[in-house]
Formats: structure tokens, sequence, C-alpha cells
């Protein structure tokens, strides 16, 4: 496993937990608070707004969109609800991070503190520093943002292939995904720790709980009822395959991607589930492809450990510079829709107005915005960041990176012709009339 300060503690002393959620926002195939919950007397349970989320970083962009926010506020909402079922609330503080866990972590005698191992780069830097910082404070780490867990994985991460499909060929024949953990259904003591009362974070805004077909609602519940619906009521996962690159059509893949990214939804749970499907509806190559994007999903989780701050990096994992620059106009113009080519335009249409956009849609958009209008890549992925229900730090910069050159495609150019792809994937026009008006 990654980290650990081992603590000898005297066994009458009581002990005292803080789980700080992060990207793992529900109560099922929680492996860290359910560790957590075996080791300590008291919990609190702990969600943390970053300031930084709203100014603009590097590339003038604010890192949180409005509609992220607000999904990631209802999930939270959503989870804060199942808390106090279970005896607790989630205590919501807005602020710096940092600033915050020290001044937890400090003054109120923590014996545990316990997070879910995240593969992000920034992620990974916080637990270092709660484990540098408080050396006789227990960490609780357990893993399950990912398929797999790092010890099972038959290559060490700095060895790991680089490109896909030697990836995939190597963990499928040696291992298979995890067992989610049972859900949780009782909680040690809530301890309300002191804290300022300006960092606390009002939770109002009392979103809708019902999961109605073509919207996304946060939460674990609403992703539950949602894969529930996509697999047991419409039974289209047993033509995955054939209708996943479908740009507008809510059955045609399995929008399940804002639920993963927040952690409203284990992938292992997934996996478990559609294993069901597969025993009692139909197993064919539609089912084993839900699970093959599974695995792009996890590639990227791993690879990105392998090449750390590397990548959000201009030349990449490649170290090649690439041949574009940002122009600020022609940028703004691209994340408005007004490019003048019609089917980049509807999509990023559809993203302003929904905060989703098809894997087909994304691939169009970022080819044209690093081909046809010769931008520097990051600035697309920054805006991806901020506009994406779904944004995913593995997932985003690792396609971005693909489709730009400077990731693990073997391919050199990976350019899409968009009018051709256009005929193939609006044919009679409809996705395009529909978000161009
Ligand atoms: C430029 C670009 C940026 C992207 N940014 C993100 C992002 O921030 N977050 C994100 O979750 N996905 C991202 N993707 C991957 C993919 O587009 C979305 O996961 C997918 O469109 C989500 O819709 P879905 O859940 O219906 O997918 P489905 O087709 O139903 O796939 C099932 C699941 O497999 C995983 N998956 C599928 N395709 C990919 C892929 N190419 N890479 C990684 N995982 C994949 C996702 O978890 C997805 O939910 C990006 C792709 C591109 C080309």
């Amino acid at each position: 496993m990654l980290l650990d300060n081992h603590v000898i503690r005297d066994s009458t002393t009581p002990t005292r937990g803080l789980f700080w959620f992060r990207h793992d926002l529900r109560f099922h195939d929680q492996v860290a608070l359910s560790s957590l919950c075996q080791q300590v007397d008291e919990l609190t349970l702990l969600y943390i707004i970053d300031d930084s989320w709203f100014v603009p970083n590097s590339y003038g962009i604010q890192p949180v969109g409005e509609h992220r926010f607000n999904f990631l506020i209802d999930t939270i909402e959503a989870l804060n609800e199942k808390a106090s079922a279970l005896g607790h609330s989630i205590l919501t503080l807005k602020g710096q991070t940092p600033e915050l866990l020290v001044s937890l972590l400090s003054s109120n005698a923590y014996t545990h503190f316990g997070v879910t191992a995240h593969g992000g780069y920034n992620e990974r830097r916080e637990v270092e520093a709660v484990s540098r910082f408080f050396p006789n404070i227990e960490i609780v780490l357990g893993e399950s943002s990912s398929l797999f867990n790092q010890d099972d994985l038959p290559f060490n991460l700095e060895v790991m292939p680089d490109v896909f499909t030697p990836f995939k060929r190597k963990i499928e024949s040696a291992i298979k995904p995890c067992d989610p953990v049972a859900t949780l259904t009782a909680l040690p003591s809530p301890f309300t720790p002191y804290i300022d009362t300006k960092s606390r974070y009002t939770l109002n805004r009392c979103p809708s709980r019902n999961q109605a077909e073509g919207t996304f609602v946060g939460g674990e519940e609403a992703a539950h009822s949602h894969l529930n619906s996509y697999l047991f009521e419409w039974k289209v996962a047993a033509s995955y395959k054939e209708t996943r690159n479908a740009l507008d059509s809510w059955r045609d893949s399995t929008k399940l991607s804002p639920w993963l990214a927040t952690g409203a939804l284990s992938a292992r749970y997934v996996i478990q589930e559609v294993k069901k499907y597969e025993q009692n509806v139909v197993k064919n190559d539609s089912t084993y492809w839900i699970y093959f994007e599974l695995l792009w999903r996890e590639y990227f989780y791993w690879l990105q450990q392998k090449f750390g701050p590397k990548w959000f990096q201009f030349d990449g994992i490649k170290s090649k510079m690439p041949n574009t620059s940002h122009d600020p106009q022609v940028f703004v113009s691209w994340c408005n829709g007004q490019t003048g080519y019609p089917i980049v335009d509807a999509c990023m249409r559809q993203l302003a107005v929904t905060g989703y956009m098809s894997n087909r849609g994304r691939q169009l958009v970022a080819s044209c915005f690093v081909n046809e209008l010769r931008q520097d890549w990051r600035y697309g992925a920054a805006w991806f960041e901020s506009q994406l229900l779904d944004y995913d730090v593995a997932s985003n910069w690792g396609n971005w990176l693909y489709l730009a050159g400077v990731g693990t495609d073997p391919r050199e150019n990976r350019q899409f012709n968009l009018q051709k792809q256009t005929e193939i994937y609006d044919p009679n026009g409809e996705f395009c009339a529909k978000w161009l008006g």
C-alpha cells in the first residue's frame, strides 16, 4: 500500500477519526471509511470546497464552473442526507485546504485520518503532506477509486506499459476487478470538532432526488437508480458497442461518468452489476465493451501516476513540443461554439448547456482545437476541466495528451475528418440543428 503512519497507542485511550471525502462521495464500496470505522470510537466526516476552485488558473479559467459545482453540491447534499440517517452530518468547509486540515488536525485530538487513495498528482501530494506534518496521527488509506488495487497490478507503475493495448493484455491475463465492499450501515459516534464558523459552508440547494431520463442528478442513489435503469429496465447494455458513439442520445452510452468522477458510484460496483446483467439478461461483445471502456479509465488512472507533473506539460510525456500556440480570440470562439465548424460548434454548445458531451464529440472538438485551430491543447483541457460534470484529472488530461500527439498514442497523427465524421454521426443534421438553433 501507499502510505502508512504506524503509531503505537495505549489501547485504553479513546480513538477519534477524521474522514476526508474527496472523489469518493458515497457509502457503498467505501474501503477507507469502512476500515477507519473499525479503528475509531468517534468520527467526523469532512468535505472541503477549496477557494482555488473559483479563482482563474494559469489559463485564465475558473477550474470549477457552474454546472460542475452545482452537480458537486447536489452530490454532497445527497451524501449528507445519507449521513444523517446514520446519525452524522458532513462537516462542509470552504477555504484553503491545507489551512483547514492543519486547523482541524492540530486542535481536535484526532488519532486517525482516513482518506481514499486517488491517483491524481495533487491528490497524492495532499495525503503525503498530512502524513508528513502529523506523524502521530495514523493514516488510514483505502483503495476504491480504481478497479484494481495497486499491489495486485502485474507490473510496477514505473515500468507499466505506456500504450493501452499492452496494458490491457497484461491486466486481462493476470487479474480481475476487485469486488466492492459492503455498504456502510452504521458509523462510530459523531464528533463535532472546533472550527472557525467562518469556514463552514451551508448546504441548501435542496436538489431534486428523482433521477429522470436525460438529466444528471447528483448522488449515490441517483447513480444506482440510473445504473439499474440502464441495465435492467432499458436493457440496452446488449447493444452498447454499436451505439456508444452516438452524439446525443441518453441510452446509447452508459452516461455513468459524472457519478464515477464524483465517486457517487464505484467502478467496482458497476462491474458487479454488469456481471449480474450478463448472468440474467445477456452476455455478449457489448457487455464486454463496457468493461473495455472502464479499462481505458483504469489505464489513465495508473498512467498519470507514472508520469506525475508531466501530465500537465505542453510537451506532455513525449517531451515533444507541439507546433501550436494560444490565441485568446480563437480560444473563446471555440469555447462559445463559434468556430464555423458546425459539428464542433454544436458539441461545444451542448457542453455549455448540459455540462456533458459524448466521447465522439470530445474527440472531434479536441482534434479541431489542435489540428484545424492549432491551439495549445492545455487550454482546451482546462476548459473541459471547468465545464464537464464528469471532470476527472486522469481521463481528461490523459485523453487530451493523447489527441494532442504528446501522450501515448502509437499513431503519429490522430486528426479527425470533420466532414466525414458529420456524415457518419449526424447524417440528417438533427444534432447540429438542435444545438445550433
Ligand atoms: C478530450 C477528452 C476528454 C475527456 N475527459 C474526460 C473526463 O474528464 N472524465 C471522464 O470521465 N471521461 C473523459 N473522457 C472520456 C469519455 O469521453 C467519457 O468518459 C465518456 O464520454 C462518458 O460518457 P459515458 O459514461 O456515457 O461513457 P461510456 O461510453 O458509457 O463508457 C463507460 C465508462 O468508461 C469510461 N470511459 C469511456 N471512454 C473513456 C476514455 N476515452 N477515457 C477514459 N475513460 C473512458 C468512463 O468512465 C465511462 O463512464 C474524455 C475524452 C476525451 C476525448
